[in-house]
């Protein structure tokens, strides 16, 4: 690129500068625009209105269409505006979070927690149906459980990593404890137990002494277990307090799992990246080819660049048997040169490498 002034026509120099004031005049115009449609937007929230208005939005284009003379193309015009009045509606839409539901799953009690009451909460029947929404724009954000401290990795949500572009924007940890509710309330009517495969195995000594004849049954998560207990006459989930609380089931008994500091990481997924903090982590997947020491020479680049790896996890890539995907996180953003020029060095050394994101470290609070 040329220096102006240089090599450049000193006309074209000139209307550059004009064009350079003009450009900074329309940027500061959007903006200004921008925060009068968020007024709107306000008051629309206030009265409970939808954020689309259509008709506004023709009479908008007719009054612009006729004032226009040229010679900015009829075309472009449409198109311009369609932009910035689809920015507009952006900004006045609260933020949509979809989460693992139904409500009162503790994903969904990790979303409150991270994303406060402001925001609009969409349940999802699935895992994947979280990442779905987040990919087609449904959501803003995706909260889904990437680790528990006493099961171990969430399979489900590191296998669909590697299908999706998605990107980790933040990790959340929230402390699990599981109680036992039912309609009755006593332990003596309960003949059947509901609950996701995660908490039934996390209180099944508690299980085995205190319900001994019980039937265990698996659900999908356990606030859909708390709706089966709500519904089922002898039927108890193991289950959230908030799922009580939703599902107007009685509390039998708390805190029932069998080792206390159960913890379970969350992720929030989102498509755009996050920027450096100064206290990051970063998380990559990768496949290693099929021979002895492969697996040391991609993670050695991380200890020669003194990163420290806190975490690596490992799945079979279904592919093939017995080869496998690899999920490291370090700490450090890709925006460390360090970081960064990590990756690029491993990815020489395997087959295939993603950077999976690099957003802010949670305390485990
Ligand atoms: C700002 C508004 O909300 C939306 C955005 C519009 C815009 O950007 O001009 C117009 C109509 C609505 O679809 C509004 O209703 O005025």
């Amino acid at each position: 690129m040329s220096a102006p002034g240089i090599d450049v026509d000193p006309r074209i120099d000139d209307r550059r500068k004009a064009i350079d004031a003009i450009d900074d005049q329309l940027l500061e115009l959007i903006n200004e625009r921008l925060r009068l449609v968020m007024d709107v937007g306000r008051i629309k929230a206030e009265q409970g209105r939808q954020v689309l208005d259509s008709s506004r939005e023709s009479r908008i284009f007719d009054r612009l269409l006729s004032r226009n003379r040229g010679p900015l193309d009829e075309k472009v015009l449409i198109h311009l505006f369609t932009q910035i009045m689809a920015a507009s509606r952006q900004l006045q839409r609260p933020q949509r979070v979809s989460f693992l539901g139904p409500e009162a799953t503790f994903t969904h009690i990790a979303a409150m927690n991270h994303f406060g009451p402001s925001v609009e909460y969409a349940p999802q029947p699935s895992i994947r149906d979280v990442f779905r929404d987040v990919e087609k724009g449904e959501s803003h954000y995706g909260l889904v459980p990437v680790e528990n401290s006493i099961e171990g990795a969430v399979n489900h949500t590191l296998d669909l990593f590697f299908e999706s572009e998605l990107k980790i924007c933040a990790e959340r940890y929230l402390q699990i404890s599981h109680d036992l509710l039912s309609r009755a309330g006593g332990l003596k009517a309960i003949r059947t137990v509901y609950s996701h495969p995660q908490a039934l195995a996390q209180c099944r000594m508690w299980l085995q002494k205190y319900l001994p004849d019980a039937v265990l049954k698996e659900c999908n998560s356990t606030a859909r277990a708390a709706q089966k207990a709500a519904e089922i006459e002898g039927a108890a989930a193991v289950a959230s307090r908030e799922a009580a609380q939703m599902y107007q089931l009685a509390v039998v008994a708390s805190r029932i799992e069998d080792v206390a500091r159960n913890t379970t990481r969350f992720l929030v997924i989102g498509r755009d990246a996050v920027h450096r903090t100064g206290r990051d982590k970063t998380s990559m997947m990768f496949v290693t080819s099929h021979v002895p020491g492969a697996l040391y020479k991609v993670l050695k680049p991380m200890s020669d660049a003194g990163l420290n790896m806190v975490k690596l996890e490992s799945r079979p890539t279904r592919h093939e048997n017995w080869s496998y995907f690899f999920f490291v996180d370090v700490e450090g953003h890709i925006e460390d040169a360090a970081v960064s020029e990590t990756l690029e060095g491993m990815k020489k050394l395997c087959l295939y490498l993603k950077h999976l994101g690099s957003y802010p470290k949670a305390s485990e609070g």
